[in-house]
């Protein structure tokens, strides 16, 4: 349902929030709601609501006209709350289980009113607790397959894929993954942040042409092929997780790019797990077996995504070429090659570019955090540098162990 509101833009507080869930008859007596600003987020409000006597819940997410992170000296468009919404109900169309029901979007307060996830983890806490997910990898990969599939020219018509691309324009957003993930950490920029102990292996990175050259590359993939309508910030912050359940939260950088980006995000994060488990695990038998863990997820995900976009593209493909011998190898051995870059690139802008992870961040032993970081500039570098060698997911865990026990 989407009911328009012809208020002009302001800014919902504890109290103004509930006008937006009132005309939607969700809650018996909104006079009598418990209402929290719950946003731990870069750029966002999000209100959590409950009405203790029935036990219902809503989530009121808004967008600010700035990026809440660094200020009102950051303008951020309020379309990308239009964007969330579309994405997650785009999404919902084909993985209704993976995603946050939407209830209710406002263009004019660059709101959504949403499912309430409270009862679910978010990912990146679960993962520093050591915590197992065993759905996680063929949820995410069905969440990759079915989401890239069917928004991508292997299944839509080439007139209604480009219609799409029209509508998830999405340039400002955009601008930030093109300047804080593939830019920023590249140069000697002030949005970096790291400490002076790691100067010297930054200044490497930075003096490293061979890194610049290839991720050049990697930047141009994204900032021009629009292969299928992305998530665009698939980190494990934005991944709410149960035993059972998965759900795929904070689409507002979707956009129509290249199909890796998504899959190399995800690994990424879960990369710089397994690093900063030489410090949360404090038993070695447990490590080395949660390390085991996070490496099962990157190649269970790989290989449940490749066999369900194979399925989908064997019983739904609409291109011509799809069916001629080679297309589709060829097809995922660039998928691979490309996630491994943008990992590459992920893993050292959590290291050093404005938005960390708290991962890493969180080790309160200094010197075994910068020994860390050390290893993941090493980890981003190896997969950006020699992607095109990597070209089996083993290839991938391979370098991932190497790097991280060297
Ligand atoms: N549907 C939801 N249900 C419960 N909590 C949510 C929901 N969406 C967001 N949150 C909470 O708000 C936080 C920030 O949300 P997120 O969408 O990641 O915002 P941002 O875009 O600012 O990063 C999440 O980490 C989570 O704790
Ligand atoms: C100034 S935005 C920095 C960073 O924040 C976003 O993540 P999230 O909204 O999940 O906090 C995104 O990854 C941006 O690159």
């Amino acid at each position: 349902m989407s009911l328009q509101t012809k208020k002009p833009y302001e800014a919902l507080t504890t109290e103004t929030v509930v006008q937006v869930v009132a005309p939607l008859n969700h809650f018996d007596d909104v006079n009598q709601l418990e209402i929290k600003e719950i946003g731990d987020g870069n750029l966002n409000y999000v209100f959590h609501l409950v009405e203790p006597a029935t036990g219902k819940s809503l989530i009121v997410k808004q967008a600010l006209p700035y990026a809440k992170v660094v200020g009102e000296s950051w303008p951020l468009t309020l379309d990308r709350a239009r964007i969330e919404s579309e994405a997650l109900i785009k999404a919902g169309e084909y993985v209704p289980a993976l995603v946050p029901k939407v209830y209710h979007t406002d263009r004019q307060l660059a709101c959504t009113v949403m499912e309430d996830l409270s009862d679910h983890l978010i990912l990146r806490k679960g993962l520093i607790q050591g915590e197992v997910y065993p759905k996680l990898a063929e949820h995410i990969a069905t969440f990759l397959a079915q989401t890239l599939f069917h928004t991508s020219d292997f299944f839509l018509h080439p007139f209604v894929k480009k219609e799409q691309v029209k509508a998830f324009i999405n340039p400002e957003l955009c601008k930030i993954t093109e300047d804080l993930v593939f830019t920023d950490p590249f140069f000697n920029h002030d949005t970096n942040d790291f400490p002076e102990e790691l100067k010297s292996s930054v200044e490497r990175l930075w003096n490293d042409q061979t890194l610049k050259r290839e991720t050049a590359k990697l930047k141009h993939a994204f900032l021009t092929r629009a292969e299928a309508l992305l998530h665009g910030d698939l980190h494990t912050g934005s991944i709410f997780v149960t035993t059972d359940s998965t759900k795929v939260i904070d689409p507002e950088f979707a956009y129509y790019g290249p199909i890796g980006f998504d899959i190399g995000q995800f690994f990424a994060n879960l990369a710089l797990s397994y690093l900063s488990h030489f410090h949360h695990s404090k038993d070695q038998h447990k490590r080395q077996q949660f390390q085991a863990y996070l490496l099962n997820v990157i190649e269970d995900t790989w290989t449940h995504f490749t066999e369900q976009f194979s399925q989908l593209w064997h019983s739904k493909g609409q291109e011509a070429y799809m069916q001629v011998a080679g297309v589709e190898e060829d097809f995922f051995a660039q998928v691979l090659e490309d996630a491994i870059g943008f990992a590459g690139c992920e893993v050292i802008r959590r290291t050093i570019g404005l938005a960390h992870v708290a991962d890493l961040d969180s080790i309160e032993d200094q010197a075994l955090q910068l020994k860390l970081k050390e290893k993941a500039l090493a980890l981003g570098s190896t997969l950006v540098r020699e992607r095109k060698q990597l070209t089996r997911i083993s290839r991938f865990l391979e370098t991932i162990r190497g790097v991280a026990h060297a």
